[in-house]
C-alpha cells in the first residue's frame, strides 16, 4: 500500500529537506557504527531503525521525545521508514518499541489540534488514518514491544500489530481513554478494538475510557503477553521468530482476509471521517477543553 496523497507530499517535502536527517538520507542505508557486520542501521529524526537482515527483522524505535506524540512529522517519518522496510525483500517482520523512557506513545499530538485551521486538521486526520491503515494492512509481521505508557493514539498504533507484548510495570497502562477526555473514538478504531478483545469487553473499555495496567491488560486480551521489563526485547524477538516460521504468502493473505472488512469500512468513508473530525475539533468548546487539558499537562511539573 503506497502512501496517500497528502502524506506523500509531506514525505517528499521531508526528503527534500534532506539536511534535517541525521545519518544517511533515507533509502540509502549506511553500515552500522563500527561497520562491516552486515547490519544496515538507519535513522531519521524521530525513528531509529535497527535492521537484522539475516533474521529478516527490523526493530523500529520511536524516538520523538519527550513522549512520542503523533505529530505530523513523526507520523510521516515513521511511514517513510516503514515503507522502506516493506519495499526491501530482506525484511518480513518489524518490532515496534520506544526509545523514550517510560512512554510508548502519548497518542495524538495535542498541539497539532489546538488553534490551527481546518485545512491543517484535515491534513492531520488524514495522516492519522494513513498511519492506522498502513500499519493495520502491513504485509509484514508487526510485534509491539510496549515499554511505556500507551494511551489513546499510542494504543491505536499497538492495536494494529499482530502481537503485543507489554513490559510488567504498573505505570505502563494501555487503553483508549477517549471518553475520559470527552471524545469518542473513530468507528474504525472501535472496530480494531472489538476485533482484539471482543464486543462486550470493548463496550466497557470504551465507555469507561479504561487504561489497563499489565495484569488487567493481559486478562482482557488487549496485550498477548506481559513480561519483566528486562525480557521485553528478547521476548518480542522470540515471538517474531515463531511467526516468521510460517510461509509469508499464506500468512499475509490470511491477515489481509481477516482485516479487509475493517480496513475497507474506513477506506470507503475516509473523506466523511475527515470532515467529521474537522467539524468536531474546530468547535469552540472542544478547542477550550483542549487548551485547558494541555495547560494541565504542562503545569503538572510545576
Ligand atoms: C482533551 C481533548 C482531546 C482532543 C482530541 C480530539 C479528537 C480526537 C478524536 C478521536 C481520536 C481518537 C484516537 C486518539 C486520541 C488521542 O490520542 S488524544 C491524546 C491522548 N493522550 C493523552 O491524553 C496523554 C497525555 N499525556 C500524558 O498523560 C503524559 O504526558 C504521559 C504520556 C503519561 C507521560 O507523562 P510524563 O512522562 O510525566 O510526561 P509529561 O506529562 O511531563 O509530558 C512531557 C511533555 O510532553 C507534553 N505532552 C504530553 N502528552 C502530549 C500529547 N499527547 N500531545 C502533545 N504534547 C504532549 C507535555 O505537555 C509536556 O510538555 P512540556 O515539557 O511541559 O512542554
Amino acid at each position: 500500500m503506497a502512501l496517500a496523497g497528502g502524506v506523500r507530499v509531506r514525505a517528499r517535502a521531508l526528503l527534500r529537506a534532506g539536511a534535517q536527517f541525521r545519518g544517511p538520507v533515507l533509502g540509502r542505508p549506511e553500515p552500522a557504527a563500527g561497520g562491516g557486520d552486515g547490519t544496515r542501521r538507519f535513522a531519521n529524526l524521530r525513528v531509529l531503525v535497527e535492521p537484522d537482515p539475516a533474521a529478516g527483522v527490523a526493530v523500529m524505535k520511536l524516538k520523538s521525545p519527550p513522549v512520542n506524540s503523533l505529530s505530523l512529522e513523526f507520523m510521516t517519518e515513521f511511514l517513510i521508514s516503514l515503507e522502506k522496510l516493506e519495499n526491501d525483500k530482506a525484511f518480513r517482520g518489524v518490532v515496534i518499541t520506544s526509545d523514550c523512557p517510560g512512554v510508548f506513545s502519548a497518542g495524538l499530538d495535542l498541539t497539532e489540534l489546538c488553534g490551527q485551521n481546518p485545512a491543517h486538521y484535515a491534513e492531520y486526520w488524514k495522516a492519522v488514518q494513513e498511519l492506522w491503515l498502513r500499519l493495520f494492512l502491513s504485509n509484514m509481521v508487526l510485534v509491539a514491544a510496549i515499554n511505556g505508557v500507551c494511551p489513546a493514539g499510542g494504543c491505536l498504533m499497538a492495536l494494529t500489530c499482530d502481537v503485543r507484548v507489554l513490559a510488567d510495570n504498573p505505570k505502563f497502562v494501555i487503553g483508549l481513554k477517549e471518553t475520559q477526555l470527552g471524545i469518542v473514538v473513530p468507528f474504525w478504531l472501535k472496530d480494531n478494538l472489538v476485533n482484539t478483545i471482543g464486543h462486550r469487553a470493548s463496550e466497557h473499555a470504551l465507555q469507561l475510557g479504561l487504561l489497563f495496567p499489565p495484569a488487567e491488560a493481559l486478562q482482557v486480551g488487549i496485550v498477548d503477553q506481559v513480561v519483566p521489563e528486562d525480557q521485553l526485547q528478547s521476548t518480542a524477538l522470540s515471538v517474531m521468530a515463531r511467526w516468521m516460521a510460517i510461509p509469508d504468502h499464506a500468512r499475509h493473505l490470511t491477515k489481509a482476509m481477516m482485516r479487509k472488512a475493517t480496513a475497507d469500512s474506513l477506506i470507503k468513508h475516509r473523506d466523511a471521517d475527515i470532515q467529521n473530525f474537522v467539524n468536531f475539533i474546530s468547535r469552540d468548546s472542544i478547542q477550550k477543553t483542549l487548551q485547558v487539558y494541555l495547560q494541565k499537562l504542562k503545569q503538572k511539573k510545576g
